[in-house]
């Protein structure tokens, strides 16, 4: 990490939004957009942040700006928390610290010339010298790679990575400390992606500037960031020097995303791991490690000696069990074809069709390699097909369970500068991380059914 002292430095940040019903607004549940966050950044510094779409990343930009008010936790911008600060504080604070955005189209007035769009910040906080501020807008124009007589002219005269330049120079007329840039370049084309990116860098040099990066593009965030967070589900779950985050992942999460950059080697594409389905619901995110639900390297149950892939086919069975698969559920597994109000579900099912139809939905070989786990498997089957789904959960959650649905595992040290929360890091092994804090079928764990 950098040796310059701690510009921004965000503790333990929250931003929950509310869920209401009715016009009394009944709050029936909290979005945790945000749940947790702590991170700094020093002087000159260039952090990024990066997660799949939903995983909370420009909630934490915008609360860190305090467009957004936090829900618990502080943010310290050169040793102030700024969740405090009054109205006058606030003012000199978005003087210091300024944001672009991705789609630089929405982030101008058109009937405003770009001259007006710039000189706006500067009237704002009090330069009420016209030339001036036309001598300084001429000036930064340059700077950002455009010229002064563009001054004049209008946004739709500009092209998307022009616009993007023209953002950069709004953001900086105010010279400030900080900038937070989210995702300023997922809305431009490929070619200038790179060319906006040099800018940034380009500038941040000269004006001594800090930075937020915000992008899913790993190779966004590899090409100028100093370290980078990856965020899942409003958490950051592993932090780190950026080449040693990419050449030394810690985080299966990490590791996907990794490994899902396209890459002009082929010969490599075997390894390649794809994360099924989509970023949880973060109102209701999964207890223990909140990636468990769709982690490639969840730790095994004890006892059994079962391939990862196997394991985590039962997982996910287990887990859609978990859901609440009744016997209509596998029926509609058996039936695939048949309209709704044509079903005439019995009161049970032939096991050995059940059986077969979980194996193929849940890619289960015949024999999966461990006559213990074949057998809770054969039983939960068993409870389904008699219509017994409360037994079949009950079997498969105290049986197929892991450290990583029962315990939270906390950010820690796995590197001077590197930290990660996996149960699977250095340090994690000994199993025990936080208690996961809901109370689940794992709590009452139920003696392993008779063989
Ligand atoms: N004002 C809001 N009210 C309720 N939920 C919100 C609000 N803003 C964001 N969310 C929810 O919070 C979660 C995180 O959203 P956020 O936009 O911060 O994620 P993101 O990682 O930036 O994704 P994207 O890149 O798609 O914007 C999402 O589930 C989103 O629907």
């Amino acid at each position: 990490m950098s040796t310059q002292r701690t510009l921004l430095e965000v503790r333990d940040l929250e931003k929950h939004f509310s869920m209401t019903r009715g016009v009394l607004k009944d709050e029936i549940g909290r979005v945790k957009a945000v749940d947790g966050i702590s991170f700094e950044i020093a002087e000159g510094e260039t952090f990024g942040i990066v997660g799949e779409s939903g995983c909370g990343k420009s909630t934490a930009a915008r609360t860190i700006l305090r467009l957004e008010d936090p829900t618990d936790g502080t943010v310290r911008f050169d040793g102030q928390d700024i969740t405090e600060y009054d109205s006058t504080e606030l003012k000199r604070f978005r003087r210091e610290a300024q944001m672009i955005f991705q789609d630089p189209d929405s982030s101008f007035d058109p009937r405003m010339s770009v001259g007006e769009s710039l000189a706006e910040p500067l009237i704002v906080h009090g330069m009420t010298d016209r030339e001036r501020r036309r001598s300084i807008i001429e000036k930064l124009l340059v700077r950002v790679g455009l010229q002064a007589d563009d001054i004049d002219r209008y946004p739709h005269e500009f092209s998307g990575g022009q616009k993007q330049r023209i953002g950069l120079a709004r953001a900086l007329v105010l010279n400030p400390r900080l900038l937070v840039a989210d995702e300023p370049v997922s809305a431009l084309d490929v070619s200038v992606q790179a060319e906006i990116l040099e800018l940034m860098e380009d500038l941040q040099d000269e004006f001594g500037l800090s930075i937020l990066l915000i992008s899913h593009n790993l190779g966004v965030v590899r090409h100028i960031c100093d370290r980078v967070g990856v965020m899942y589900l409003g958490e950051l779950v592993e932090v780190g020097p950026t080449e040693e985050l990419f050449s030394d992942p810690e985080h299966p999460y990490t590791r996907a995303l990794i490994s899902a950059i396209p890459s002009a080697d082929l010969s490599d594409r075997g390894d390649r791991v794809r994360l099924k389905g989509d970023v949880p619901d973060p109102s209701d995110p999964p207890r223990g490690c909140r990636f468990h639900t769709r982690c490639p390297e969840v730790v095994p149950p004890e006892g059994y000696d079962l391939e990862q892939r196997t394991w985590r086919s039962l997982l996910d069975f287990t887990q859609r069990v978990e859901e609440g698969m009744d016997l209509e559920a596998v029926y509609d597994l058996l039936h695939p074809e048949e309209a709704l109000e044509d079903r005439d579900v019995p009161e049970r099912l032939p096991t050995s069709d059940v059986e077969a139809a979980l194996r193929s939905e849940y890619d289960l070989a015949d024999d999966i390699g461990d006559p213990d786990a074949d057998a809770v498997f054969e039983r939960a089957v068993e409870r389904l097909a008699s219509g017994d789904p409360e037994d079949a959960r009950e079997t498969l959650a105290s049986e197929f369970t892991t450290v990583c649905r029962r315990a939270t595992p906390e950010l820690e040290r796995v590197g001077p500068d590197h930290r990660t929360a996996c149960h699977l890091a250095d340090g994690h092994q000994q199993l025990d991380g936080r208690p996961a804090d809901t109370d689940g079928p794992e709590a009452d764990r139920l003696d392993r059914p008779a063989e």
